[in-house]
């Protein structure tokens, strides 16, 4: 499992293993910033292999004195000397702390090193001073920037690193920044050099994903323990940039126990377990039988879009219900997927015939908003005692009566988009993106159904209380008929596991399908929902051998 966590929460896991597990506040400081000074010297490394020599650009004389080393660091093997100026902007808590450590540590590799201190020495304490102090005893530029003192010496110093280091706060920033440590933010967003923050970007709120007054935009995060929240949303994404995750050299299960986590990451290896060898003896009717309510006239390609993916997800059996006029326009596209007719004169005995024998619904995508679609959803999604994928137009049959839905027979996954979300709780989808985390709460809460909330890092927030996020996928998944697709991945995996395991296992190669395109085409665009499913079959197989889906 991979937890994530509340800016509370991670202080509280620092203070439990400090205070009642005895592990040293400075030990916990030395492993953050060392494992942040190897993710860094690997990316120096990554940047010397693809940037000519810089022989004729002398970085310092030591650099080139400097023994050279080949150490295995995480990743791939970094030489020493680093080749790189990396300037270290440092707060005076902790978080300013560690850079203290990665920058000694960098300079020990033989990197060119310069430390900003936002502040006086005097304000740095504890663990902090600890480091301050043997960072300067051991002959590290530093330099202090305290308020009122002009910025032209970090301005010009920025001018000529190769990198920047935010160390200036991490979950204990409790505030809007403002003054001199804002103007020393902006200096630094304003910089060339590639921004690497240490825990959290600075200035961003580690729950909410808000910039508190101005924030760090950092390219790449190297986090402490486990993931904030927070960095998870899209605009805390968009300011952390890549995430690193450091170990802090405690285990896990006796804190975690204690202080909790707010939400996991969705695992490939868990998704891979779900998808061992079929039996030899399997048959089509217990490969999973799907009922696809969907499509109608004008918008049938949303029909024809679930059923194929539920069929490329291992679906033995797929079925259009749809109207008379669309089922007749299908038969003449479809092979493998069968079609069964919707009597809109007996909108509920035609219903039951077709789910008569069936365990498994997807019901919504292009099928209509008109009175007999609204007696069909309600039919299915409130009446009937069966599994439902409940998307599109089906969704928005229940604006503004999310409750009803907390009163469905059977089991309901939801998938709105955020705008979908939005006509569900009554508001707009900006403000559904305002606050995601909150609106998915809010719909379980209201719904009593497991509730996907899709988008760039889509939610899964469970009847039982969890929190699922998806960290694969990228905007070429923004293609219409990909939300159709995921349905009908969701309703076949539906059939052979748990409504939240087909949930989390549908979003994750719904979104790898996704990175695979991106991966053969180079190219985060053009992906048309069509062929998503075609993807499916070997993301599947590569998850269940526990290999990288994407190296194919
Ligand atoms: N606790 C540990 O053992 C470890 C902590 N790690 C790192 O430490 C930071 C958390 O450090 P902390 O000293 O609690 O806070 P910060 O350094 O994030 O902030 C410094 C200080 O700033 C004050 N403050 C808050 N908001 C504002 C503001 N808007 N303007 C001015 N000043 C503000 C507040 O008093 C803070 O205390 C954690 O993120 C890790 O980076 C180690 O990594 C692991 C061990
Ligand atoms: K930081």
């Amino acid at each position: 499992m991979i937890p994530v966590l509340t800016r509370a929460q991670m202080r509280a896991f620092d203070k439990y293993a400090i205070e009642t597990c005895h592990v040293p506040g400075v030990v916990l400081m030395e492993n953050a910033g060392r494992g942040a000074a190897d993710v860094l010297s690997a990316m120096i490394e990554a940047r010397r292999r693809h940037t000519p020599s810089r022989e004729t650009d002398a970085i310092s004389a030591r650099a080139r004195s400097f023994p050279v080393r080949h150490v295995q660091s995480p990743g791939q093997p970094a030489t020493y000397p680093l080749e790189a100026r990396v300037v270290v902007v440092c707060g005076t808590g902790n978080n300013g702390g560690d850079g203290f450590v990665v920058a000694r540590h960098l300079y020990a590799r033989g990197a060119e090193v310069e430390v900003y201190l936002a502040g006086k020495s005097e304000k740095v304490m504890g663990d902090a001073r600890i480091n301050h102090d043997a960072y300067i005893d051991l002959g590290g530029r530093f330099f202090e920037l305290p308020e009122g003192a002009g910025l032209g010496p970090l301005h010009t110093a920025l001018t000529r690193a190769d990198f920047v280091i935010d160390a200036l706060f991490g979950t204990g920033l409790d505030r809007p920044i403002t003054g001199h440590l804002a103007d020393v933010i902006a200096v630094l967003n304003d910089a060339a050099a590639r921004c690497v923050a240490l825990d959290i970007p600075s200035g961003l709120d580690a729950d909410s994903g808000a910039p508190l007054g101005i924030a760090v935009r950092a390219d790449d995060t190297v986090t402490f323990g486990h993931l904030k929240i927070g960095m998870l949303t899209p605009e805390g994404a968009r300011l952390a940039g890549n995430v690193h995750v450091v170990d802090l050299g405690v285990p896990d299960p006796p804190i975690l126990t204690h202080v909790g986590f707010v939400a996991e990451v969705i695992r490939r290896e868990t998704v891979g377990s779900y998808f061992a060898p079929r039996e030899a003896s399997v048959h089509k009717h217990k490969a999973g039988d799907v009922l696809v309510i969907a499509g109608s006239p004008g918008k049938l390609g949303a029909s024809l879009l679930t059923a194929r993916a539920a069929m490329r997800a291992g679906a033995g059996l797929v079925t259009i219900g749809t109207w008379p006029e669309a089922a007749t326009s299908l038969e003449s596209r479809v092979v493998e997927v069968m079609t069964t007719r919707i009597d809109p004169t007996r909108i509920g005995p035609s219903l039951d015939a077709a789910l008569a024998g069936r365990r498994t619904v997807a019901i919504g995508p292009g099928f209509g908003l008109g009175p007999e679609a609204r007696a069909a959803v309600d039919h299915v999604v409130l009446g009937w005692d069966g599994f439902k994928v409940v998307d599109a137009d089906a969704i928005t049959h229940f604006a503004g009566r999310p409750e009803s839905l907390a009163k469905a027979k059977g089991r309901l996954v939801l998938t709105p988009h955020p705008g979908e979300l939005g006509r569900l709780l009554g508001r707009s989808g900006a403000a559904i993106e305002q606050d995601r985390f909150g609106a998915v709460r809010e719909a379980v809460g209201r719904t009593n159904a497991t509730v996907i909330l899709k988008g760039a890092r889509t939610i899964i927030a469970t009847p039982e209380g969890r929190l699922f996020i998806c960290m694969a996928g990228n905007p070429a998944l923004a293609t219409a008929g990909s939300g159709d697709v995921l349905t009908g991945l969701i309703a076949a995996f539906a059939c052979s596991m748990s409504a939240d395991e087909a949930a989390c296992a549908g979003v994750l190669v719904h979104a790898l399908a996704g990175d695979l395109w991106r991966a053969r085409t180079g190219c985060d665009r053009g992906l048309f929902a069509g062929e998503i499913p075609d993807l499916v079959p070997q993301i599947l197989a590569a998850l269940a051998r526990g290999a990288d889906p994407l190296a194919s």
